[in-house]
């Protein structure tokens, strides 16, 4: 049994996933801290691996960019392999000036310009996607358990990564922290599926003051942020 982006077994995906966009910080993930894990797909050289962490199975998923790219891969995720724990690991742009290069976020909500939440419920319900709060509490207690930081709050999911015509001046007033491509969709999809769903970002680059991290950095460089993660996946 495979599905047409995902070619696995049934079987052979955890319950308890993690998510990053860059299918090379999935293999990254799954040869650094899981044991024994094996690649169980690699469909348009997006990639995924399950092994075990503090001996509790956990598999990791590219996703690619962009709602459209995460809403077939969570779909499917959940509908044919039965997931119901996952974590988005990513980068963001921080937008805030709380918020520093480097810093941990995780997404209490996500706010979103997509016409995903509008393709769902029509022009008149503007839903909040908004993260599983039993995973949000887990992971603010394993972040200072580890004797980490992050940030809590809302976050802005977008469908442009070059986008001239937002207002981020206005977002930051409103508190938005940092800016991604995908965790709107992951909390609408789970909350559809009443599946657990919690996104967690690095801070890779600063809409203020113009820093970034390499490339590089951004495959491998967020080993705080997926610590807290798969802590917090393995729990019950
Ligand atoms: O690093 P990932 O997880 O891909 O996340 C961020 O990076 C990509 C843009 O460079 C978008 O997918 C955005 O959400
Ligand atoms: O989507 C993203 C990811 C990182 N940095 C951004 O500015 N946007």
């Amino acid at each position: 049994m495979s599905t047409p982006h995902i070619a696995a077994e049934k079987g052979e995906i955890a319950e308890r996933i993690l998510l990053p966009g860059d299918p090379l910080r999935a293999k990254f993930i799954a040869e650094h801290f899981l044991d024994g894990a094996k690649e169980y797909t690699h469909v348009r050289n997006i990639l995924g691996y399950t092994g075990t962490y503090k001996g509790v199975p956990v598999s990791v998923q590219g996703t690619g960019m962009g709602i459209p790219s995460i809403s077939i891969y969570v779909h499917e995720l959940i509908h044919t392999y039965g997931c119901k724990k996952l974590f988005r690991v990513g980068t963001c742009g921080g937008m805030h000036p709380d918020v520093k290069l480097r810093d941990i976020l995780i997404a209490q909500a996500a706010s979103t310009d997509s016409s995903l939440v509008r393709n769902i419920f029509g022009g008149t319900i503007n839903f909040c996607p908004i993260a599983d709060f039993t995973l949000l509490e887990k992971a603010v207690a394993n972040t200072r358990r580890l004797q980490l930081k992050a940030t809590i709050g809302n976050i802005i999911s977008v469908d442009r990564f070059y986008d001239e015509d937002i207002d981020n001046d206005k977002l930051r007033k409103y508190g938005i922290l940092g800016v991604e491509m995908e965790a709107a969709a992951l909390y609408t999809l789970a909350a559809e599926a009443h599946v657990q769903a919690l996104a967690l970002f690095t801070v890779s680059d600063h809409l203020l003051t113009g820093e970034s991290c390499t490339a590089e950095e951004r495959q491998t460089s967020f080993n705080d942020m997926i610590r807290i993660a798969l802590e917090t996946a393995i729990e019950d």
